[in-house]
């Protein structure tokens, strides 16, 4: 009998002082069938394992594949840190070491030495304060590939992608032009087909506005952007509802009739998810050249260094990318 190598899945840790860490050794400790190369600082991911009271073995990696892994091991790509973590209390001077990881995961991927990534959580704000305009992973593997993608939240019972990702509010209405959003639902349409294996996806397209503008009385976006995409992409025989007011699209009359939603921002159709299923959700990347799946939450500072983060959100992650993986035709 032949055994076939394991996929090597890229893990990035996230920020130093949050539960990211933490949350690598819990999954190392998982019997999930992937070789883990955690890309991160060897030191932290040790002192992550004492805290937790966790056994945990490090390999460094040696770019091959194996067709087992030893439960509680991970491989290490050492990345060294800017500043040694305190739990809870991130260091901007770890800002460019958080990104170093990100860029070998992306340059890894492409050159086929990761088969996906899977990301823990980061500080937006600890990059930003290191004085790096940064938004999130998303528009960075986005910019570092060169690709139009769009942030996907899912768990097994919903699917949310988002037209605009991480804008100030006021800022929402102008990024929602009809080129952006015509392109936003090609690729939701297309990665639901062989991502998600719907052979004819049915996407809800939210309304901006309060009940979808009331005919324009609640304002104009419906009318002149949104209306125009969805009846255009119709035409050329995507099964698409709306604009849905967004307040009554999550009844369960309504999610009978599609397999996703369009929300046209983050905090939209977000609440929905994660108050329903905040352990069972997970973040995907469409349209990027490579798979890369995340936890649904964020760095939770208040729990680092505890070892009580719940682990369910980034295992539900490295599952969907195995998926994908052993699904991936090219
Ligand atoms: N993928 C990513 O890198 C993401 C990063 N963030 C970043 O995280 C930072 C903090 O964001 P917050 O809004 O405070 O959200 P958060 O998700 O870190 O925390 C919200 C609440 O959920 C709890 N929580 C979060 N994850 C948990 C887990 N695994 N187990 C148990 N409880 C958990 C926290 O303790 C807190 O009470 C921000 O800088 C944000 O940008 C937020 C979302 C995703
Ligand atoms: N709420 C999702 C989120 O903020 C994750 O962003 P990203 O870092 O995955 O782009």
């Amino acid at each position: 009998m032949t055994t076939l190598a394991l996929p090597r899945l890229a893990l990035t840790a996230g920020e130093p002082a949050g539960i990211g860490p933490e949350l690598l050794v819990r999954l190392a400790a998982t019997s999930l069938a992937a070789n883990f190369i955690a890309i991160t600082d060897r030191g932290l991911l040790e002192r992550a394992a004492a805290r937790c009271g966790t056994r945990l073995q490090l390999i460094d990696d040696d770019g091959e594949s194996t067709d087992h892994r030893p439960t509680g091991t991970l491989r290490v790509r050492h990345i060294p840190l800017g500043s040694t973590e305190i739990p809870g209390q991130p260091d901007p001077r770890n800002a460019r070491h958080v990104l170093a990881t990100l860029s070998e995961a992306a340059d890894g991927c492409m050159a086929r030495r990761y088969a996906a990534i899977v990301t823990a959580p980061l500080q937006k704000s600890s990059i930003n304060d290191a004085g790096i305009p940064f938004s999130g992973h998303t528009e960075f593997f986005a910019e570092h590939s060169h690709a139009d993608v769009v942030m996907m939240l899912a768990s097994p019972e919903l699917r949310v992608a988002l037209a605009t990702t991480h804008l100030p509010l006021r800022a929402v209405s102008a990024a929602i032009d009809a080129t952006s959003l015509e392109r936003t639902l090609r690729i939701v349409h297309t990665e639901l087909r062989s991502k998600f294996g719907f052979d004819t996806p049915r996407i809800a397209v939210l309304g901006l506005n309060p009940h979808a503008g009331e005919n324009g009385h609640i304002g104009r976006e419906e009318i002149d952007t949104i209306i125009p995409v969805v009846n255009k992409l119709r035409q050329e025989g995507m099964r698409l509802l709306g604009p849905v007011p967004a307040d009554t699209a999550f009844v369960p009359a309504q999610r009978e009739r599609y397999d996703a939603v369009l929300a046209m921002y983050h905090d939209q159709a977000l609440p929905v998810l994660k108050s329903e299923a905040f352990d069972r959700t997970v973040n995907i990347t469409l349209g990027l050249p490579f798979i890369r799946t995340s936890v649904d939450h964020g760095t939770a500072l208040d729990l680092a260094g505890t070892g009580k983060a719940d682990p369910s959100s980034l295992i539900a992650a490295a599952r969907l990318a195995l998926d994908l993986v052993a699904r991936r035709t090219t």
